[in-house]
């Protein structure tokens, strides 16, 4: 199995300039929020996309968080999204060019009515409970399409393919990639297994790992809630028209250097704000 390293050298900073045009042509994310009390993962989520330039952000909410997502985000757009049906509608919209959704959604019936219209996106990102309900419901998993990303840490990756997870904690040095070669083979979409090595895969076989170790150790991002900046992170670069191993591999060592940059005391949402003092280390420029 050939694994590519991401490093420095192999990233296409001029991905990251920007052409001339107006906000949609940087492309509009969309990213579902859980209920009251539970909306501070999806607000990160959503800042990671704004940060990393997509044009147009919104957080879709359930009615009853409306208040509580309203009074904390100013740039961030808001809509009501009571359940899937209310999705499928504002998906009609064909700007929205990426959807996440899973970081503090919830278990219940409006999380798996979500999940299943969700699909239907140009690209999506499914985190965290969005695995969850994933390995719950064969309907979903029977929807996903290569322009999904599957971003499980492990614990959720034990869930969504338990024999898969086991295999991944053999001794041999390749074994996490070749785990997940395999889950991106089996669901039909990229998946990115976390941890201090971060393994991406798509279903065509290629495989990419990021090593947070060594040099570029940030144990500090083990934090609630860094995983949902990355899925923002990732979110905001398809919404941008990236490709999506592009997009997880450049979202992935973009997430590690916002890490090292900050160092000790990082929590996760200072991330997003770490962002420009990063692009502008790589000397992104207006493309
Ligand atoms: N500020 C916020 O609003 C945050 C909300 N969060 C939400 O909190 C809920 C629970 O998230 P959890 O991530 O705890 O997931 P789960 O509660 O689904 O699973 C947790 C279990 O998975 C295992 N696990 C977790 N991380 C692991 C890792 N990196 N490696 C191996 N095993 C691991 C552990 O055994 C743990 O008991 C989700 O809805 C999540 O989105 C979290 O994302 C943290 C931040
Ligand atoms: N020790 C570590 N070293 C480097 N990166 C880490 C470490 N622990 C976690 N991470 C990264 O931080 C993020 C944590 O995501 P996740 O486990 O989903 O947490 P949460 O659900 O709280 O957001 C992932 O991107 C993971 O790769």
């Amino acid at each position: 199995m050939q694994i590519s390293q991401i490093t420095r050298d192999t990233l296409d900073v001029t991905l990251l300039g920007k052409k001339p045009g107006h906000k949609y042509d940087h492309g509009h994310a969309l990213v579902l929020s859980g209920g009251p009390g539970k909306t501070g993962a999806a607000r990160m989520a959503a800042r990671g996309a704004l940060r990393i330039g997509a044009g147009a952000v919104t957080l879709g909410v359930p009615p009853a968080a409306q208040l509580e997502v309203a009074v904390q985000v100013t740039a961030i757009m808001l809509e009501r999204i009571p359940d899937g049906a209310a999705l499928a509608d504002v998906l009609k919209d064909n700007r929205i060019s990426a959807l996440c959704l899973g970081p503090a959604l919830g278990l219940g019936a409006r999380a798996a009515g979500l999940v299943k219209a969700a699909l239907a996106a140009p690209s999506v990102v499914l985190d965290a409970d969005a695995l969850t309900l994933m390995s719950q419901d064969a309907e979903i998993c029977a929807g996903l399409h290569p322009r999904c990303i599957l971003t499980p840490h492990m614990g959720e990756f034990a869930r969504l393919a338990p024999d898969l997870a086991e295999a991944a904690k053999a001794e041999r040095p390749s074994a996490k990639a070749w785990a997940a070669r395999e889950a991106a083979a089996r669901f039909g979409c990229v998946v990115l297994l976390k941890g201090p090595e971060t393994v991406i895969a798509t279903p065509e076989g290629h495989v990419r790992r990021h090593c947070a170790t060594h040099d570029r150790a940030t144990p500090w991002l083990a934090t609630a809630g860094a995983g949902d900046v990355l899925a923002g992170f990732i979110t905001g670069l398809l919404a941008r028209g990236i490709d999506p191993l592009e997009a997880a591999s450049m979202a992935a060592w973009l997430h590690a250097e916002a890490a090292l940059t900050h160092g000790p005391g990082l929590i996760a949402e200072d991330l997003p704000d770490l962002l420009p003092q990063v692009l502008r280390a790589l000397n992104v420029q207006a493309a």
